[in-house]
């Protein structure tokens, strides 16, 4: 089912070897784009209707009441609750010691800048629920946010025909554990249209009012829905189909790697699972336990497809030298080390979403319970942007005081640069202070 490409001998390129979905967006967007402006213009009305289209069930009400969420967390199963107060209590730690400090400093007599960090004031969690629900993402949005300070926040989620339109219960539960009280029964593009323009009824009344910044996972739609919003607000980074990538040496238990890949093979047809390995013998096994443990899982029509679509394989390279650089090329949302030197490895990979050293941290561990955080760039943007973390909230401001003398210090310096930018206004402007 994973094909397996020869690489050795080869000089290879990890771009053409593994073609990503969500890097084109060209057909996506078409499905995507009149969503956007249908929800833009017509607020409430087009999220219910688009909702019924999608998720074949117009939800009772955009917002989900109060009292749902709380008896939300009151039904919880024991063992889920226990699950994510852990997942809660984990999260909170590792994220607390990401709050950067402030910090002022005085570039020269009578001269202070203070470079603060400010909470952004609004944000849109988004929470996917298509194809499985995901209570743990509700956590992995709502905790970074809480530590960095974020006042107002707001989740949307796919309502669910199974419960009349609302999202899914562990999904209110969670919420509700939290201290969340604003959710709305929303996914797709439109939920990310919703959060990006606001939403009002047909009486003019706003019922969601726009945010600042939306983050969260979800798939190919969502994914474009957030990439098509850049610019009206913010987004943490695309956050789409899953990705697994191990970097594995002939060490490595064939049988673990096989679980590991088809464990993220199972959230998406266009979900992405990778091995890369010098050991021929290690990518046969690895192939074999694939086949025999997908034929057993719960969503093996799902599992099959991703891992026999072009964004999976297994590569045989002829070096760990060149199965790093193909680590690094591709910039996996996940990658998992299992060698004999995992250290040395990890020392050289710069371009991944989260790495995952060693036989006793698999992909899954990070997904619940390891207290990092699950939502992750896709599509090669690890290049570029982080996981979702405290920072993903924060902006950096800058507070300049100058007095009288601080300001005289450097003002020949000021008319000196005006001058040479053609733009003398703005030296005139500091010696006006000064006639
Ligand atoms: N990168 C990360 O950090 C991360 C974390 C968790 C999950 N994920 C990914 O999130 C995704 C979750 O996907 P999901 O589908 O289960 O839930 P989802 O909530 O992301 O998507 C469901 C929504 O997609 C929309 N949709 C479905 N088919 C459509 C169509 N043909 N046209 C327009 N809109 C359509 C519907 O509005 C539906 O509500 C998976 O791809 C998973 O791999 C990524
Ligand atoms: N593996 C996903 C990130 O790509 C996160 C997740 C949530 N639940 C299960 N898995
Ligand atoms: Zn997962």
């Amino acid at each position: 089912m994973l094909t397996l490409k020869d690489l050795r001998g080869s000089s290879i390129d990890a771009a053409s070897v593994l073609p990503r979905a969500s890097q084109d967006i060209s057909t996506t967007i078409e499905t995507v784009a009149p969503i956007l402006e249908n929800v833009r213009l017509h607020g409430v009305s087009a999220l219910l209707d688009y909702s019924e289209k999608f998720d074949g069930v117009r939800p009772p009400a955009l917002r989900v009441p109060a009292e749902k969420l709380r008896e939300a967390a009151e039904q919880l199963e024991p063992e889920v609750r226990a699950a994510l107060e852990e997942l809660i209590l984990r999260a909170r730690q590792v994220h607390n010691a990401q709050l950067p400090e402030s910090s002022e400093v005085s570039p020269g007599p009578d001269a202070r800048v203070l470079n603060r960090w400010a909470p952004i004031r609004r944000v849109g969690l988004y929470v996917p629920g298509g194809q499985a629900v995901y209570p743990s993402s509700v956590v992995m949005n709502v905790v970074p946010a809480q530590v960095a300070g974020v006042r107002s926040l707001a989740i949307a989620s796919p309502p669910q025909a199974d419960f009349g339109g609302l999202p899914h219960p562990t999904i209110l539960g969670a919420a509700h554990l939290l201290g969340i009280e604003e959710v709305y029964a929303v996914g797709g593009a439109q939920a990310v249209a919703m959060f990006a323009y606001g939403a009002k009824d047909e009486s003019g009344q706003q019922v969601c009012p726009p945010v600042s910044l939306i983050t969260g996972p979800g798939n190919i739609f969502v994914a474009t829905a957030k990439r098509a919003v850049q610019g009206v607000v913010g987004i943490d980074s695309e956050a789409g189909p899953t990705e697994i990538m191990v970097l594995a040496d002939e060490t490595a238990p064939a049988e673990l790697i096989a679980a590991d890949l088809i464990s993220q093979a199972e959230h998406d047809a266009l979900a992405a699972a990778v091995l890369v390995t010098p050991s021929m013998s290690l990518a046969e096994a690895v192939g074999t336990q694939v086949e025999l443990q997908a034929r057993n899982t719960r969503h093996a029509d799902r599992v099959k497809q991703a891992l026999s679509g072009t964004q999976s394989a297994v590569l045989v390279v002829d070096t760990m030298e060149q199965g790093v650089e193909i680590a690094n090329a591709y910039g996996a949302e996940h990658l998992e080390v299992m060698t004999g030197d995992d250290d040395a490895i990890v020392e050289q990979i710069h371009n991944a979403g989260a790495v995952f050293v060693g036989t006793h941290t698999p992909v899954s561990l990070g997904d619940y319970c390891a207290g990092s955080n699950h939502v992750l760039p896709t599509g090669g943007a690890s290049a570029y942007s982080s996981g979702l973390n405290v920072s993903s909230f924060l902006r950096s401001q800058q507070v300049i005081r100058y007095g009288r003398e601080g300001l005289r210090a450097v003002a020949g310096h000021v008319s000196a640069l005006a001058q040479a930018e053609g733009l003398p206004a703005h030296g005139d402007a500091v010696q006006a202070r000064f006639r």
